[in-house]
């Protein structure tokens, strides 16, 4: 494409990030925009970000690289001054493949643009190490001819060898084939043809053409953000160094520094670039053009999606909403991106999807057949046996299943062969005038990868059953998705779009599963949380006054601390949206008895509901009847969980009989009183208004409530309603869940409470209750907003179901520590640390219980990411922190004498330590 000029007050660089599928270019992308790893599904099209450095703005072009997409490439070649060439160096086979891609793209580029080829994933344990990576890319100097070298028993041996003599004489850095901040003619002497008379001719092509490029082989970890920020390292000295040459030459390098004509990146290319590569590559352009019209014509249609892409990423219009509106639920996980730019705009809240309700709801509704396992299912697909089901849920599902089974790659091209073989065979939808569709096959496979990626983090359950996948995705049952990315033009009348992949033109496809813009967000108040971390470590090392400063600093309280007080605590409670309240506690005591105050947000307040509430955390369990937790059928889990569910409200309710329909389970009688529950929880929720149900059930069910329940356990529960009782009855017996929840809550807290003889005064019970059905709230709000429950929707289930189903897995006891990328998804940390005698203790777990008061303090509390609090947690307990934060800043908070004590004592973890 056309490079066009920002007309901002700071030049702009346009970098290219290459590579082939799933090299991690998107990862290395986001991990150095937000210096954190973001889960990505595939990029079909583009992303682009723009990275400030050094006053400078860096537009990153992140292409897809999966093979239909490479012929896109070259569009985005013209004006870009870098290439980040990433290659997988754990995927041997396509090293080769990956080689003749940078080759064909560099054709395109011109002369001069440094090359960056990032020797990617590292971590694993097949990886080629990056010298390795460039001599068999042919990036490293050529080897000697072969009578010099030493004979090789083995191919093995042969690449061992090999790796030592490239590597070993490397001068500066790991891997690197030639020196990083060295000329091109340097990378020239480097990668470009020697005297071999074994050389094969392929082999001097392409070193001639890299001759023409400085370059630089970097090993990364793109997971562990290792290497990455190296790597860009030598690309800038590259690029200074290129501009230093072009001034030096005479040209117009000025603008690089924002004097003369300001702020044109395009006067700032025109300064980097050589004269005269222009001219060539459009008389190239020309000549293709005449040589294929059609496909000429094909180009300037992809190219004007570009541009329209790019236009509304460069406004920021991506904005960040999502394309199915409420229905992708998890708060942190399922957005898209500014990924490629929403030029049509994200459509905020998404129309209802009737269509795809219903279908959902017949396709759920469906007696599921004797025989119909997946593995029959797809037997006899591959088979291509003629009544094979070949429909719509049957796309979705031999998709899902190819993915689950077979990942991203390999996933993807199976369903391609499936698809392709099936139609071939005439056998799809009565034989007949069926052809393949790539760009539809593409899309529905890209649908449902998404949606897996988004779902899964947040309910596992999405990989073992295609039915829960459908609950967890409804949108998916809309056939006619595809509309909202592409126009009927393009999709169905286009006959190019059958044959190759298109890019749609109403608005991209998601390619990141990660709430980029959030996480943005919550990099901003994260660095507010390190002073807390710094209280938290000042504990550790027993400075109870340091403790206090740095807790009150943190909240903007002032320093309170006083030595003599007898310390205090600071505790740390992430919630939903991210947000991490602080709170620190002077506590005194006498005559055995401990009163404690909270300070917070200006205000004096007694902590004995937050005791009861800490109470709750520690010891709240959801506890599943064993005869549910081994149910089956989804239907016996049903019919368990609506027998447990309090029975407080059972003598209010006789309107919902959600059990009543319960055909076949033999569990019709529990079922009912169940129902009943619901509803009387749902009535009891909007009467109230503040949803205090808990601890006052009559029905006095079982403190062993609900053990068991995990992420999966509502979604089961939620498809054996839906499939009974249809989407809006459902939603009630969602509702019910979230209640029982909260109730259970509070039972544990008086059990907790006696048990500890700490607390047995109803009012701190009833704080702990209402603490703990302000989770549900929300829900029931949302539901009330609607008027009714009946008239709920597809997608607000959904939110509900992932809501509640979130919320639950959170209160496990044993909630493990976050996987890097459902970080931010579901765990909530709590962490305390209690100095009161001198001695810290540390303490952490699951977030729960000590909310009861923090409602009014939200504009008091401090952020931190899931990582940083499980961090602190782990560490603490470990007592292996390592403090990596500014000297300066460490001394301010602990005193210089302390600084090396907290160096060698607490070595494995990072704080980042800031003033506040
Ligand atoms: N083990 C490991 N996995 C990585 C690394 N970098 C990326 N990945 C994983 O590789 C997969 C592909 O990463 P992406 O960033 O989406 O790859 P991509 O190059 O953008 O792929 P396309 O968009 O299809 O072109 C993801 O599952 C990443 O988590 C790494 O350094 N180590
Ligand atoms: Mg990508």
């Amino acid at each position: 494409m056309r490079w066009r000029p920002c007309w901002s007050s700071k030049p702009e660089f346009p970098i290219l990030f290459l590579g082939l599928d799933a090299a991690g270019k998107s990862t290395v992308l986001y991990g150095l925009k937000l210096g954190e790893v973001v889960t990505t599904v595939p990029t079909i099209g583009f992303n682009l970000e723009t990275i400030e450095r050094n006053g400078l703005k860096i537009n990153c072009w992140d292409v897809g690289g999966c093979d239909k997409i490479r012929p896109l490439w070259r569009h985005f070649t013209e004006g870009c001054v870098a290439v980040v060439f990433v290659v997988d160096s754990n995927d041997r086979e396509r090293l080769a493949a990956a080689r003749q891609e940078l080759q064909d793209v560099l054709r395109d580029v011109a002369s001069g643009v440094p090359v960056l080829v990032l020797a990617n994933k590292q971590d694993l344990p097949n990886a080629l190490p990056a010298a390795e990576v460039a001599r068999l890319m042919w990036l490293a100097p050529p080897q000697p001819p072969l009578q010099q070298q030493q004979r090789h028993p083995t191919p093995e041996h042969a690449v061992l060898t090999a790796h030592v003599s490239i590597a070993s004489p490397a001068p500066s850095g790991e891997g690197s084939c030639n020196d990083g901040g060295g000329s091109g003619a340097d990378a020239a002497a480097a990668a470009g043809p020697a005297p071999s008379p074994r050389m094969s001719e392929e082999e001097r092509c392409f070193r001639d053409l890299m001759s023409r490029h400085a370059v630089h082989v970097q090993p990364t970890c793109a997971l562990r953000l290792f290497g990455v920020l190296e790597g860009f390292d030598w690309l800038a000295s590259a690029l200074d160094h290129a501009r230093q040459q072009d001034s030096g030459s005479g040209g117009a390098a000025a603008n690089v520094n924002g004097s003369s004509n300001a702020g044109s990146s395009l006067g700032l290319l025109r300064a980097v670039m050589p004269a005269g590569w222009r001219s060539r590559r459009q008389a190239r352009q020309r000549q293709q053009a005449r040589q294929l019209p059609e496909q000429h014509q094909q180009q300037q249609q992809q190219r004007s999606v570009i541009h329209r892409w790019a236009a509304g990423a460069m406004r920021g219009a991506a904005g960040g909403s999502h394309p199915y509106g409420a229905s992708t639920g998890a708060a942190t996980a399922t957005k898209s991106t500014s990924s490629g730019g929403a030029g049509a705009g994200g459509g905020g809240g998404g129309p209802v999807l009737p269509s795809a309700e219903e279908r959902l709801s017949g396709w759920l509704a469906e007696p599921v057949a004797a025989g119909d396992s997946d593995d029959a299912f797809l037997a006899a697909l591959e088979a291509c046996e003629p009544g094979v089901r070949w429909d719509h849920f049957a796309h979705l599902r031999l998709a899902w299943l190819y993915l689950v089974r077979y990942g991203r790659s390999q996933g993807a091209a199976r369903i391609f062969q499936a698809v392709q073989r099936y139609i071939q065979h005439g056998v799809a939808g009565g034989g007949g005038g069926r052809t393949f569709h790539t760009t539809m096959t593409f899309f529905w496979m890209h649908m449902v990868h998404y949606a897996l990626a988004s779902s899964q983090l947040h309910t596992p359950m999405v990989r073992t059953s295609f039915r829960a996948f459908l609950i967890a995705n409804p949108y998916l049952a809309d056939s006619g998705l595809f509309l909202r990315h592409y126009s009927r033009a393009r999709m169905l009348h286009d006959p190019a779009a059958r044959t190759a992949l298109l890019l749609p033109d109403l608005q991209p496809l998601p390619s990141l599963v990660t709430d980029v813009e959030a996480r943005k967000r919550e990099q901003a108040r994260e660095k507010r949380v390190a002073v807390v971390a710094g209280a938290a470590a000042a504990a550790v090392v027993g400075t109870p006054r340091l403790l206090a400063r740095a807790a009150g600093v943190a909240s903007g309280w002032g320093a309170r601390g006083d030595r003599s007080s007898g310390g205090g605590s600071v505790s740390l409670r992430r919630e939903e949206d991210g947000v991490l309240s602080a709170a620190y506690r002077r506590s005194s005591t006498s005559s055995g008895s401990t009163s404690n105050s909270t300070r917070s947000g200006g205000r004096l307040r007694s902590d004995g509901g937050q005791r009861a509430a800490a109470g709750a955390a520690r010891g709240f369990h959801h506890r599943l009847p064993a005869a549910a937790a081994a149910a089956a059928r989804d239907e016996d889990l049903l019919a368990a969980v609506l027998q447990h569910l309090p029975g407080r409200a059972a003598a209010t309710a006789t309107s919902g009989g959600l059990g009543q329909a319960l055909p076949s389970s033999g569990l019709r009688q529990q079922a009912q009183g169940g129902s009943q529950v619901a509803v009387g929880l749902r009535h009891n929720f909007e009467g109230r208004g503040d949803g205090g149900v808990g601890h006052t059930s009559s029905g006095s069910p079982s403190p062993s409530l609900l053990t068991g329940w995990g992420s999966d356990t509502l979604p089961r529960v939620a498809y054996a309603a839906i499939r009974h009782h249809g989407y809006a009855r459902a939603s009630e017996l969602l509702q019910a869940a979230a209640a029982a929840a909260a109730t259970t809550r509070g039972q544990a807290s008086t059990e907790e409470s006696s048990a500890r003889g700490t607390l047995e005064s109803p009012p701190a019970l009833a704080e702990a209750a209402a603490a703990a059905s302000a989770e549900t709230r929300p829900h029931v709000k949302r539901a009330g907003d609607l008027g009714s429950l009946l008239g709920m929707d597809v997608s607000q289930l959904q939110e509900v179901v992932r809501d509640v189903a979130r919320g639950i897995a959170a209160r496990l006891p044993t909630a493990p520590e976050p996987a890097p990328s459902a970080a931010g998804k579901s765990a909530r940390a709590r962490i305390s640390v209690d100095v009161g005698d001198g001695k810290p203790r540390v303490g952490g777990g699951s977030k729960q219980g000590d909310c009861s008061d923090d409602e009014e303090e939200e504009g008091e509390w401090l952020s931190v990411g899931d990582h940083e609090a499980w961090g602190v947690v782990t560490a603490l307990n470990d007592k292996a922190l390592r403090v990596d934060g500014e000297d300066a800043e460490l001394e301010k908070m602990l005193g210089s004498d302390r600084v090396p004590l907290m160096r060698a004592a607490l070595p494995q973890y990072r704080l980042l330590f800031t003033s506040g």
